[in-house]
């Protein structure tokens, strides 16, 4: 049984979009500095292995009824050098986006948040962006896929060389002689790509895990791609265990013909659990979630513009294949009518069994609002008691179907609680999740090794060979950190000056 990676994606307002709505729940973002310190000490007591922080660079109406917490949050990288500050051992990730950020101030940004961490900050960089996030960034349009990963692929390899500015025994700092530098051992970038082109050296040491553990999350061929040849986590969108089987097989088939060693790739799903004292008490839990949700008939005329499209019994109809538009979205679905459902409006009716112990046979039939639930909001859903949570976090390690899980709760700080105080200890009961922290930093969690300096590396092949000036890069192709990169550990013959 080898232990799963567990971390936690915090969404403060909750990462189901009625989460905010349920009784006691945190739901005003005004507050968040309170939730983020709880929670951070609620996880660290429960030996998680990282808090993880996404982004997104824009807001709007819209994600006030579809991601409520996207709507006005603490920025990532300012929220994991605050929860460095209030924690000790456990890892914190930050995301970053490669499309719009500038690589020396992010590079400089982690670099000082991984030295005041004492080496346990994380960088999770994505390329996305829609149309909204292009215009905050004074950019007329979205960039094509390619331009922005073929911008990350170079973004990844220029902060893998300005963290390696400086040796790790640059700075002798000798008051006797006044030497504070030894000048040989601090390192110019010197990178010119296509996107982009950086001299360094950056004006920070080394992070003390030497790089940060990047993590990439996407779903893209040219997103997998990326995940396999230059991160430590992947982590994945997958529907169920049979395709998160596949992900990862494939993530690391990429990673070993990228010539990487695949299995320091770490493939990790997001799971959203609602835990409670018994199944039933969670189905209960899920049920008033659900009816928290708002759909579309429930403004009396039409609902706002920004309102999600596919939130109504309009759109259902086109799913089930029957008109139900006319109907209240409050009516009992019986069996009668669900045998006239179309093959997706039966697996909506087993979803939402599954989740709140609705049965169309049964005293509490689904209603059409459940199915319009189920079938609009995305959430990786289980639901059930500690133990069947645990139960089914088992089942996808033995079946190799991930590392470890990135874990989503509905609410804060109730249903987080319920997985850190309920789930946890099972998993660690079940040798799934440390008791202790073994070591000290994210990459020591992660069961990275740390990589070695690109610029130390240059010295010995050229003390080798006689000729290579360290630093001075021949343009952006091959780089410390990507495919066959030294930044690895990956023998240095592999690495292209
Ligand atoms: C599990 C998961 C989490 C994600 N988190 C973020 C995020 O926090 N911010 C973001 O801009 N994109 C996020 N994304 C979207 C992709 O990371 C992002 O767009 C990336 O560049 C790859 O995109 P593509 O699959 O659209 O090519 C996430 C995707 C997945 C599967």
């Amino acid at each position: 049984m080898s232990r799963l990676i567990i971390g936690a994606m915090i969404r403060t307002l909750g990462a189901y979009p009625s989460g905010w709505r349920a009784p006691g729940a945190h739901r005003d973002p005004r507050g968040d500095a309170a939730v983020l310190r709880r929670t951070a000490e609620v996880a660290e007591a429960a030996r998680l292995d990282y808090l993880f922080f996404g982004d997104w660079l824009a807001t709007g109406e819209d994600l006030a009824y579809r991601d409520p917490y996207l709507l006005a949050r603490v920025d990532p990288l300012s929220a994991v050098t605050y929860l460095a500050g209030l924690t000790s051992r456990i890892g914190l990730i930050a995301t970053a986006n490669t499309t719009y950020a500038d690589p020396y101030t992010l590079a400089r940004a982690t670099a000082s948040a991984d030295l005041l961490s004492g080496g346990r900050i994380g960088l999770n960089l994505v390329t996305g962006s829609e149309a909204r996030t292009a215009g905050n960034h004074g950019r007329d349009a979205r960039p094509s896929d390619d331009s922005r990963f073929d911008r990350a692929v170079e973004f990844e390899q220029v902060l893998r060389t300005l963290w390696d500015s400086f040796e790790d025994d640059a700075i002798i700092a000798d008051a006797a002689t006044g030497a504070l530098l030894d000048p040989s051992k601090l390192h110019a970038t010197d990178f010119d790509g296509r996107h982009l082109n950086v001299t360094g050296p950056l004006n920070a040491v080394r992070p003390v895990q030497g790089h940060l553990p990047i993590v990439h999350s996407g779903t893209s061929p040219r997103s997998r791609l990326f995940a396999a040849q230059n991160a430590d986590l992947a982590l994945v969108a997958v529907s169920d265990l049979e395709h998160a089987i596949a992900v990862r097989e494939e993530l690391r088939a990429l990673a070993f013909e990228s010539g990487r060693d695949d299995r320091t790739l770490k493939v990790i799903a997001p799971v959203l659990p609602i835990v409670g004292e018994t199944r039933a008490h969670a189905q209960s839990i899920a049920d008033e979630l659900s009816e928290l949700v708002q759909i579309a008939e429930d403004w009396p005329d039409a609902p706002p513009p920004a309102f999600p499209a596919d939130r109504s019994l309009a759109q259902l109809s086109s799913l089930l294949g029957v008109d139900v538009s006319h109907r209240s979205p409050d009516a009992g679905v019986t069996t009668a009518v669900v045998a006239g459902f179309s093959a997706v409006g039966q697996e909506l009716v087993e979803i939402v069994a599954e989740r709140t112990g609705r049965s169309p046979s049964g005293d509490r039939p689904p209603t059409l609002r459940h199915l319009v639930v189920a079938a609009s909001v995305n959430a990786s859903m289980i639901v059930g008691t500690a133990e069947d949570i645990a139960s089914e976090f088992e089942a996808w390690s033995d079946a190799g179907a991930v590392d470890g899980f990135n874990v989503l709760a509905a609410t804060h700080p109730a249903q987080f609680e319920a997985f850190a105080l309920g789930v946890a200890p099972e998993l660690q009961r079940r040798g799934l999740l440390a008791t202790e922290y073994e070591g000290t930093t994210l990459r020591e969690h992660l069961g990275l090794a740390r990589p070695d300096n690109v610029h130390a590396r240059a010295h010995e092949v050229a003390a080798h060979a006689g000729s290579l000036r360290p630093g001075v890069r021949a343009g952006g192709a091959g780089g410390a950190g990507g495919p066959g990169g030294a930044g690895r550990g990956i023998e240095p013959a592999s690495w292209h000056p």
